[in-house]
């Protein structure tokens, strides 16, 4: 099945800068909106159910679950998150491209579901930069972090089944591939045809 729009999945081990990254990106391109995930994890710091999460019981999960109301769904760090199908037409709705920020699990669910979701996967330089970074952000208790580094190299380990690797050093330079990333998905030949197919006929293009 193919999504209408462009669908973009990002992954990345906590702490590497995804969700900075898909913010920047959304403040410069509002045809991009996300996808608002379920999770049985707690608020974090300002987070704001139904801004950054819909954040949900385990009972209501579990419901969510048993009603196959997700489209993928994965046990993260002790926890569970899930996209679920309305987070998707919603988005479809708007006619909008959707990016799920959504871990390597989900990603790989994403891509048997929609063959031309395009899956991007965010590096940070080094480890200690890794730790520095969650240390910095200050969320995290320091077990919590502890439990993040160590499935961070479970996640890395499977970067090199996306279609693109983000190294984010310089925030800047990691934002300007992830722009170019989702230009380049917009340009190519099935969404031309889609977004100019009024060239198209002029030039009596078939
Ligand atoms: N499979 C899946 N993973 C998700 C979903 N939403 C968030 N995640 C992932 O769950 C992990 C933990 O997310 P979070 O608790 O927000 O921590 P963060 O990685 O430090 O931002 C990250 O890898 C997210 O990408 C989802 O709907 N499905
Ligand atoms: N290129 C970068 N250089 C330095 N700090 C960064 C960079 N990218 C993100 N950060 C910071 O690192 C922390 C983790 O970023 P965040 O976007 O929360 O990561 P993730 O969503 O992958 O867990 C945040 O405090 C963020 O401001």
């Amino acid at each position: 099945m193919d999504y209408p729009g462009n669908i973009f999945v990002v992954a990345a081990p906590s702490g590497a800068g995804k969700s900075s990254l898909v913010k920047a990106l959304m403040e410069l391109d509002s045809a991009v909106q996300p996808s608002v995930s379920h999770t049985t994890r707690p608020p974090r710091g300002q987070e704001k159910h139904g801004r950054e999460y819909f954040f949900t019981s385990d009972g209501e999960f579990d419901a969510m679950v048993s009603g196959e109301a997700f489209v993928e769904w994965a046990h993260v760090h002790g926890c569970r998150y899930g996209t679920s199908k309305k987070a998707i037409e919603d988005r479809v709705a708007q006619g909008a491209d959707v990016v799920l920020e959504i871990d390597f699990q989900g990603a790989i669910q994403i891509r048997k579901t929609f063959a031309n979701a395009v899956l991007i996967f965010i590096l940070p330089p080094s480890w200690e930069e890794l730790r520095s970074r969650l240390e910095r952000r200050g969320e995290d208790r320091p077990d919590v972090i502890e439990l993040r580094l160590r499935n961070a190299a479970t996640e890395m380990a499977r970067a090199g089944e996306f279609d693109f690797v983000i190294i984010n050093e310089l925030f800047e330079r990691a934002l300007f591939d992830l722009k170019a990333i989702v230009h380049a998905q917009r340009l190519r030949y099935s969404a031309q045809r889609r977004a100019r197919a009024d060239t198209f006929a002029a030039l009596n293009i078939p």
